[in-house]
């Protein structure tokens, strides 16, 4: 290069370090100074943007399977879980704290299944009802829109011979899926608006919902006017079943497995009463809505008549539903709505699987058509012990029997601000001290009540309710 061609090199640089230093009109700030902030803004700009675009092109991702991939609730969690060490997290439980007794629950399910995954036996639930595979599941998210070809292709095209049952709300068809899992699809009827608008209430409130006492959703289809649900396949019959079927003289359902299917279907309830925000009243707790696997697990089916409430308020529904001798008087005459009315129901059920009588039974003398009014009869008049399915081959301790009969009593309290929550019901059936406190044991044991009879003079540790049923039944 050239000696003049340097010199006019060094001139334009200085020229130009000169323009920068020089003050712009603006507040006499320094040009170099303007310029930098604006590629400052510039380079903001364009990571904004890049991020928006981002973000768009993952929300189009997701939506393209209409059903989120995850829910809010399994994030949670998932993060619930990953923090702590599962045991820790246990201990801490507070009696009342079904949230996170819920949520532990779940955990255990994916420990479980993460387990069984790495040993090549997974199942979807963590109980062994279901055959869906849990890389699918991993696929699907908890949810996913099938095409009415997948289904018609799963149910041989809806055959007779893969009708399960037929309910208010439709046909269950057990289904086959490509992958080989095994689906319990219910086709909607196709009565337009409520059929539809129950259709939505059960895919938005209800396929988030995870908990190994719940029946899963796991897709749903519409195809014009149809509308189906896809269901984990539980795979041993309902409860209504198992308790009024012939099952021979002596009921495989022993007082061990009654306990553990009311524990776990009070867990279930307890899961939606409490674990979700916001809570959702099942509304139709009976016996034939109790599915149960190889293991006696039950998990609570038929969420068609579920409403999302908001927490704290009783929902007037816009039309009395549930059934026959499982509606709570409230409900009934006035269509106020909450978690209590699940509770009474939940009573009227346990009382079903204690004594193996339906609630309604007009085959009955008078005195014992009505499953409430005979039980409260003979728990005030003492023969508690006369009251248990007489299928039951190997009677439960007095203490047990007592913890049961108190519990039923207690959800069945006229008064619906009485009776226990769904958690508390969990704990009354867990906890072994219940419903004696050791210090008061001993009198308690010298109190005139037969041992089939009950003491709620105590009030429970955590309720402390006082004004049961019972208390009034011995009074009379
Ligand atoms: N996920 C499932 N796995 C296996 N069987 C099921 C499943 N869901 C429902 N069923 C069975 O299908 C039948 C019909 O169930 P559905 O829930 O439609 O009606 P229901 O509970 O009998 O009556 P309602 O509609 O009055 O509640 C029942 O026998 C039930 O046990």
């Amino acid at each position: 290069m050239s000696a003049s061609g340097n010199a006019s090199d060094v001139t334009s640089k200085s020229s130009l370090s000169q323009t920068l230093n020089s003050d712009t009109p603006f507040l006499k700030i320094k040009l170099y100074v303007v310029v930098v902030v604006a590629i400052c803004i510039l380079l903001v700009s364009i990571i904004v943007c890049v991020c928006i675009f981002w973000k768009r092109k993952m929300r189009v991702k997701h939506s393209s399977s209409l059903i989120p991939l995850v829910s809010k609730e399994i994030v949670e969690i998932k993060e619930v879980g990953r923090t702590d060490n599962l045991g820790k997290v246990e201990g801490k439980i507070g009696f009342g704290d079904l949230l996170k007794m819920g949520e532990i629950e779940v955990i255990k399910g994916i420990e479980e299944e993460k387990e069984k995954n790495k040993s090549g036996e997974s199942d979807v639930g963590g109980s062994g009802s279901s055959n869906v595979s849990m890389a699918d599941t991993q696929n699907i998210g908890w949810g996913r829109w099938y095409s009415l070809k997948e289904l018609e292709f799963a149910t041989r095209v809806f055959a007779d011979e893969n009708v399960i049952g037929e309910g208010g709300y439709g046909v269950v068809y057990k289904g086959f899926l490509q992958d080989g899992s095994v689906v319990a699809v219910k086709k909607l009827l196709n009565n337009k608006g409520q059929a539809e608008k129950e259709f939505e209430v059960e895919v938005e409130a209800i396929g988030k919902v995870k908990h190994k006492n719940l029946v899963g959703l796991i897709g749903c289809c519409a195809d014009g006017p149809q509308r189906m649900l896809v269901y984990e396949y539980v795979d041993n019959g309902n409860l209504e079943q198992w308790l009024h079927g012939d099952v021979g003289p002596v009921s495989p359902l022993t007082w061990d497995i009654r306990m553990k299917i009311a524990v776990g279907t009070a867990k279930g309830l307890a899961y939606l009463h409490e674990g979700l925000e916001p809570k959702v009243v099942h509304r139709d707790v009976k016996s034939s809505n109790i599915l149960l696997d190889k293991k006696w697990n039950p998990k609570v089916s038929d969420f068609g008549l579920a409403k999302l409430l908001g927490s704290e308020t009783s929902y007037v529904a816009t039309r009395v539903m549930g059934t026959f001798g499982y509606v709570s008087p409230e409900y009934a005459s006035t269509g106020m709505l909450n978690e209590g009315s699940d509770v009474y129901s939940f009573g009227i059920l346990f009382m079903e699987i204690l004594t193996g009588r339906s609630p309604v039974d007009y085959s009955r003398p008078p005195g014992e058509m009505n499953l409430v009014e005979w039980f409260k009869g003979m728990v005030a008049s003492r023969r508690g012990e006369e009251i248990l399915d007489p299928l039951i081959e190997v009677q439960p301790s007095p203490r047990a029997l007592k913890r049961a009969l108190l519990v039923c009593l207690r959800c069945i309290d006229l008064d619906a601000n009485k009776r226990p929550k769904m958690g508390q019901i969990v704990h009354m059936l867990e906890a072994d001290e219940f419903p004696f406190r050791p210090e008061i044991r001993v009198s308690r044991e010298k109190d005139t009540l037969p041992p089939q009879g009950v003491s709620n003079k105590v009030p429970h540790p955590i309720t402390h309710g006082t004004g049961s049923n019972l208390e009034r039944s011995r009074r009379r």
